[in-house]
């Protein structure tokens, strides 16, 4: 049983060993709610425009880890995946401000929520130089791996969810999304591997808040505060 245990990958350990988190950030009633039909078009729209508050911090946050990786690297394609991440944001700012065109809502009057503006706050902690690439790499692949999974749930077998959003739900639940968050888990799993404890348990810490703060977001939907 510990043998089996130590030959586990540490990712894959940690997601079994907070399953609940997180399936409480991955299978949100804001989600299973697009899922299953149901859901309430004004939440999506707050969704919307936190989101988009939200990428734009997330852009300074992979060019701090494109950096990290640069200068601590042990592999040289850590960068050309890092790089694809970026160009995908790229798109994705664009695609926000078509979407909310689309859906009537203005993002420049848009106002950052306090779950948001925490968040955004805990991405720009994570751009310090003091904290490692194991740290931020098991962050960045936490964070976007929430999304895949969540959205490629809405559109997994027996889903209802409404035709307007199946493209918002595509852009992070299409299958070379799901490659792409493969891809990084690989990449924090190699590092983690040869880390030192220290580090080990501060990526452990950071993708449980990670995860935390994911909920949080969703919650922000539901439009209470
Ligand atoms: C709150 C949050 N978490 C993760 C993502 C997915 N990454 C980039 O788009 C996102 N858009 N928003």
């Amino acid at each position: 049983m510990e043998e089996s245990n130590k030959e586990m990958l540490m990712i894959q350990k940690w997601l079994n060993q907070h399953n609940e988190l997180y399936t409480s950030a991955t299978r949100h009633p804001f989600t299973l709610s697009i899922r299953d039909g149901s859901v309430d078009l004004s939440a999506f729209k707050r969704w919307l425009g936190q989101d988009y508050i939200f990428v734009r911090a997330f852009v300074p946050f992979i060019a701090s880890l494109l950096l990290k990786a640069w200068k601590e690297s042990d592999d040289d394609s850590d960068i050309e995946v890092i790089l694809g991440g970026i160009a995908a944001l790229n798109d994705e700012v664009s695609w926000f401000k078509r979407e909310a065109s689309k859906w009537s809502v203005s993002l420049s009057s848009t106002v950052p929520q306090k779950a948001n503006l925490e968040y955004c706050r805990f991405l720009e902690s994570l751009m310090s130089p003091e904290v490692d690439y194991t740290v931020a790499v098991t962050a960045f692949w936490a964070i976007e791996a929430v999304y895949q999974e969540s959205y490629a749930h809405c559109l997994s077998d027996g889903s209802k969810t409404p035709e307007e959003l199946k493209e918002t739900c595509q852009r992070w639940g299409n299958d070379g999304f799901g490659q792409y968050c493969h891809t990084l888990q690989n990449i924090a799993n190699r590092r983690l591997e040869k880390s030192p404890e220290d580090i080990i348990s501060k990526a452990e810490a950071t993708l449980m808040r990670v995860l935390e703060y994911e909920v949080e977001f969703w919650n922000m939907s539901r439009g209470e505060t």
